[in-house]
């Protein structure tokens, strides 16, 4: 049995009350399967490095983030880190490349039946949705040529892809559309009727899926009615939704209204596809942010970054039957009606469950399932 190295990274504001319920829950994952040994290692990043170090990303970290088998991030950022050229974003985003980490998958469903009644959207038009947004990560505006306005009036941000970037996300969308029975379909969402980057997109996923995957749906849909769908009729998107780095960002926070809360949803960034891909790296987080609004009051929903865990059991260390327990687990503990008949919720969903409530049920839960 070899010893599996998971890096933590808390982050800032909220990120070390939900890091820790998911370590917890990883930690009870250990104790109950002989054959998963864990060894955590906790490092600084964003504005807690910032404080510490001058910098949101020491070389020290990216080193230990690439020797690990697996990393999880709580959020990074708040309002207190001003300054433009040193912010807590940009450790983020430098991990992120550094790691190679160019497949973000934020998958969107509701962990648990009960929620549904509790959803913003009507329970006709929320159930049964299932989707994943497979979200380019190392391209795009995120890492194109900047000017900074200074002074003069002017900023310019660019957005540049190239054909091997959108290929590779191409095959892993379908590599994932693949991984459902029957094969799901894949929608891509775009800006072709007006980025040159989205044309590009276009033609690229459609020669892929032509060419290397011609039993797949492939289907298209402009990013601004795609907005308009996920809240109108939301299952037109099951499946994979394929899109770039900043429409990812942007419509995987409309996602979490399905379900919600921002706070339920996780997310798993890949260098590529486990038994394929050499030194394969993973990195999870949640989908959300540091909520400075909210941190230090123990009201923190933790189970998007639970939810991460089993992510990283599952697309890091192969590790299924764990992975599916952790879901298992947290769909018990919102189902639980036996506590104010209503499951188990924290604020965000209009429940008064504290983080360590929510993280000890779910626990419990996973001990019983293991
Ligand atoms: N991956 C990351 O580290 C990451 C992601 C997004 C935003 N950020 C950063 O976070 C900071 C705050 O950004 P923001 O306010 O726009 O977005 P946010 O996601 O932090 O919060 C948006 C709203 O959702 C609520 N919320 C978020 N997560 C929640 C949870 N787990 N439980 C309950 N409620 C939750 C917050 O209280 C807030 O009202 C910014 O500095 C931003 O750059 C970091
Ligand atoms: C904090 C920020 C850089 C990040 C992003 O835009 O990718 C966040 O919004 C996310 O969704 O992970
Ligand atoms: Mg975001």
């Amino acid at each position: 049995m070899s010893v599996k190295k998971i890096v933590v990274l808390p982050g800032d504001h909220i990120g070390p009350e939900i890091v820790s319920s998911a370590v917890e829950v990883l930690k009870t994952v250990e104790k109950k399967c002989s054959d998963l040994k864990f060894e955590f290692e906790e490092h600084k990043i964003g504005g807690a490095s910032i404080d510490a170090y001058g910098t949101p990303l020491t070389d020290e970290t990216i080193k230990a983030c690439l020797e690990a088998d697996g990393i999880i991030l709580g959020a990074v950022g708040g309002p207190e880190w001003t300054n433009p050229n040193c912010r807590p974003e940009q450790g983020l985003l430098k991990l992120r490349k550094s790691l190679g980490v160019w497949a973000n998958l934020r998958p969107c469903t509701f962990p648990s039946k009960s929620l549904l009644k509790y959803s913003p959207l009507k329970s006709e038009i929320a159930e049964g949705v299932d989707f994943c947004v497979v979200r380019e990560l190392t391209g795009g505006c995120y890492f194109g040529e900047r000017t900074e306005d200074n002074g003069s009036g002017h900023a310019m941000d660019t957005w540049p892809y190239s054909v091997e970037e959108v290929t590779r996300i191409a095959r892993l969308a379908a590599w994932l559309a693949q991984t459902y029975n029957p094969p799901a379909p894949v929608t891509l969402l775009d800006k072709a009727n007006v980025l040159a980057t989205s044309r590009l997109w276009r033609k690229t996923v459609a020669k892929v899926f032509k060419e290397e995957f011609p039993h797949l749906t492939l289907k298209n849909q402009l990013i601004d009615s795609a907005a308009m769908l996920m809240v109108k009729s939301p299952r037109t998107l099951n499946g994979v939704v394929l899109t770039d780095n900043l429409f990812g960002d942007i419509i995987s926070d409309e996602s979490s209204v399905i379900p919600g809360s921002l706070g339920l949803l996780p997310s798993a960034s890949l260098s590529g596809i486990y038994g394929q891909t050499e030194n394969l790296n993973c990195l999870v987080e949640p989908i959300h942010g540091s909520a400075p609004d909210i941190a230090g009051q123990g009201i923190v929903n933790p189970v998007g970054t639970i939810l991460s865990g089993a992510l990283l059991l599952r697309y890091a260390l192969n590790a299924h039957k764990e992975a599916a327990a952790i879901e298992a687990a947290v769909e018990k503990v919102l189902d639980d009606t036996s506590i104010g008949g209503r499951g188990l919720y924290t604020r965000d969903l209009g429940g008064d469950a504290k983080t360590v409530g929510i993280t000890k049920a779910v626990v419990e839960e996973l001990e019983k399932i293991l």
